[in-house]
């Protein structure tokens, strides 16, 4: 991509681990190795809800999920905060050391780099749950400029010093839209599946190619459903965003020799 003084504009990958990685150290450790391979500038970003909901119920803290996104009451935002911002992110950023990638970890809050609105209330009260409002990408990319490796958790701030609960697609589609105002940005939405599966059962049934056009005709056959509808609308924001290229499968898909992933355009 070119920028209007006609300078072509360096590359940045903003990669995003699933929870179900997370969950599970082999492939997490995996998963870091091949993050810490990967060349070029570039950003993580990570989820955790599978261990949120875990620890919340070891403290008696029912979870609830409505379209994707966790109702966040001030119990909850207690138990997300320790795990995402402590927890999560602190072991992946520890991991992230051990193989030689200077990772520094954020929630959004630090350096003011995403700040939020709490959901408005309308027919379902999310609690304390924000809607990203300002990425502050000049900031992170003084981090980036400094050769530090960014690691983002879901949590963003409202400016007035509330944390708020952020889904960690929503961030890893609005840093990377912050972002494109610097560099050619790649999204790389990795989780335990080969892609958007065409037939749940058949695990190689990846739909390799995914367009507005082809997402319509997946949700009107009920091909698409449950974290995977929040997940592709936040593609179509980030590529209208100005997000250059967006990929969605495993985590072999960082290296070049897998192309058995989905890729999604406008
Ligand atoms: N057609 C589909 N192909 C792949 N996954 C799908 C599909 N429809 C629904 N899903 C669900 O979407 C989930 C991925 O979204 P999400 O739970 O947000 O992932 P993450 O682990 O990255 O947070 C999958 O684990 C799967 O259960
Ligand atoms: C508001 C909201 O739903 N936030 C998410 C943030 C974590 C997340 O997105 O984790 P995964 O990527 O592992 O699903 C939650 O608390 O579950």
């Amino acid at each position: 991509m070119l920028k209007s003084n006609n300078k072509k504009m360096e590359k940045l990958s903003i990669v995003k681990i699933g929870g179900n990685i997370i969950e599970d150290e082999a492939s997490l450790n995996a998963f870091l190795k091949l993050f810490s391979n990967l060349e070029g500038k570039k950003i993580l970003v990570h989820g955790g809800g599978k261990r949120a909901t875990h620890i919340a119920s070891k403290l008696g803290i029912e979870s609830n999920m409505v379209n994707g996104r966790r109702i966040t009451d001030a119990d909850t935002l207690e138990v997300i905060t320790m795990v995402y911002g402590g927890l999560v992110n602190k072991n992946v950023v520890a991991k992230l050391q051990a193989l030689h990638t200077n990772a520094i970890g954020l929630t959004g809050a630090d350096i003011n780099a995403i700040q939020s609105e709490k959901r408005p209330v309308k027919e379902i009260d999310f609690g304390f749950v924000g809607d990203v409002k300002a990425v502050a990408h000049k900031s992170i990319d003084k981090l980036i400029q400094a050769d530090f490796t960014p690691v983002f958790c879901a949590i963003t701030h409202d400016g007035n010093g509330q944390l708020l609960n952020t889904n960690a697609d929503t961030i890893t589609s609005q840093v990377a839209v912050g972002m494109s105002n610097l560099y050619e940005t790649s999204i790389y939405y990795c989780f335990e599946l080969n892609g958007v599966l065409m037939d749940f059962n058949d695990k190689n049934s990846v739909v390799k190619h995914i367009d507005s056009k082809i997402y319509q005709e997946l949700l009107n056959d009920g091909i698409v459903a449950d974290g995977m509808l929040p997940k592709l609308e936040n593609c179509f924001d980030a590529l209208r965003g100005g997000v250059h290229n967006i990929n969605m499968g495993n985590t072999s898909m960082l290296t070049q020799e897998n192309d058995n992933f989905t890729k999604i355009t406008l």
